[in-house]
């Protein structure tokens, strides 16, 4: 019998707006972002900046994720994300924020970036448009324009990228441009083997859908440094494919969540497991296979997945990418349309009603 995975002509017709060829044409988007962000006009940033905050919800708030990740062991200033309308009360004159809105038009994002902007904040908006574009043009902001089109959580190459470039640009960070390089003959290869022309048989992304299909994904990140990928394959899993994910990071599940895999069979059953890590050595080695020990044992399928590359950037697109594409095929085998956002749109819908 053909799997369903692999009758190309009739996925298709599940995902009209074709979230897979955005999935798949991640390394060109990669390309693009740094281009436009070498290219941005820097204007009206403090030479003072002694931190950096990311302003986003979403898809937009997992890129500021990322630059905390990445600039773990280099950047010498703390890099804080912000998902909220308001603003931690020590934004000042010496804090560069990256106000980062794929679509220009998410309000929590609006807000917070205005109350930067009026408490003396170096405001860099990133965006395809929308209010924040306006904003930022009035303000004669420094202004990333990504192009339009997209779902924000497709666009994680352009509302990533910049934000690592002009940090660059402003002399705050080393030069990304090799990393950016890797990152992107990494994903190229990559795609060869997860797309949707590869037979399930040959084919982890596939393999991995199936995995995850009528259960429920629990998404570990081995490092605290990487749960940002941990919460990126959640995400996908939520938006794409409509299904219920959680996730969570060593060593500190090793406190606390652990225990819940002692529950009766009834709780554990629907579960799957991914651990996500860059290596397995010493302490982290025994916690994780102890861990796929016990769990296995309880019938509940695990999967590992291990970071490729030899720079941070690279490692956090390696420990995902498997999973942007598995969500898509999640919501084939799942007979969804991974672009579409029902209930999001509905209740942006009645927020707006009632608050007009
Ligand atoms: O990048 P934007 O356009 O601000 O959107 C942020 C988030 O809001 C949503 O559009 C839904 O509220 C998400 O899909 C997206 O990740």
């Amino acid at each position: 019998m053909v799997e369903k995975l692999d009758q190309i002509e009739e996925l298709k017709k599940l995902d009209p707006k074709d979230m897979y060829s955005a999935v798949y044409n991640l390394p060109e988007q990669i390309e693009r972002a740094a281009e436009v962000a070498y290219n941005a006009e820097i204007k009206n940033i403090s030479d003072k900046i002694d931190k950096v905050l990311v302003l986003g919800m979403g898809g937009s708030a997992i890129g500021g994720d990322v630059l905390q990740s990445v600039l773990f062991k280099e950047a010498k200033f703390p890099v804080f994300v912000n998902r909220d309308y308001d603003l931690p009360n020590w934004v000042d004159e010496s804090t560069l924020v990256f106000a980062v809105s794929y679509s220009g038009h998410t309000v929590e994002t609006i807000n917070s970036a205005k109350l930067s902007y009026s408490r003396g904040a170096s405001v860099v908006a990133v965006t395809s448009g929308g209010v924040l574009k306006e904003f930022a043009q009035e303000n004669n902001l420094t202004l990333v324009e990504i192009p339009s089109g997209m779902a924000p959580r497709a666009a994680i190459g352009y509302v990533t990228i910049p934000s690592f470039v002009i940090l660059e640009r402003l002399g705050l960070i080393s030069s990304k441009k090799k990393d950016i390089e890797e990152t992107v003959a990494y994903l190229r290869n990559k795609r060869e083997e997860f797309k949707i022309e590869v037979p399930t048989e040959q084919n982890v992304a596939k393999k991995v859908a199936k995995m995850m299909f009528k259960h429920i994904p629990v998404i570990y990140a081995v490092e605290e440094k990487w749960k940002v990928a941990a919460y990126r394959w959640k995400c996908q899993i939520n938006e794409n494919s409509k299904y219920p994910a959680f996730y969570h990071f060593f060593p500190e599940l090793n406190h606390n969540e652990i225990m819940a895999w002692e529950a009766i069979d009834n709780v554990i059953k629907p579960l799957t497991l991914i651990f996500l890590y860059t290596s397995l050595e010493g302490e982290m080695k025994i916690r994780v296979e102890f861990m796929q020990e016990k769990i296995s044992a309880r019938g509940v399928p695990v999967f590992l997945w291990q970071a490729e590359g030899n720079n941070p950037l690279t490692q956090f697109f390696s420990l995902t990418y498997l999973g942007d594409f598995a969500t898509v095929y999640l919501a084939y085998l799942a007979d969804k349309d991974p672009f579409s956002i029902g209930y999001i749109n509905e209740l942006k819908l009645r927020i707006g009603q009632a608050l007009s």
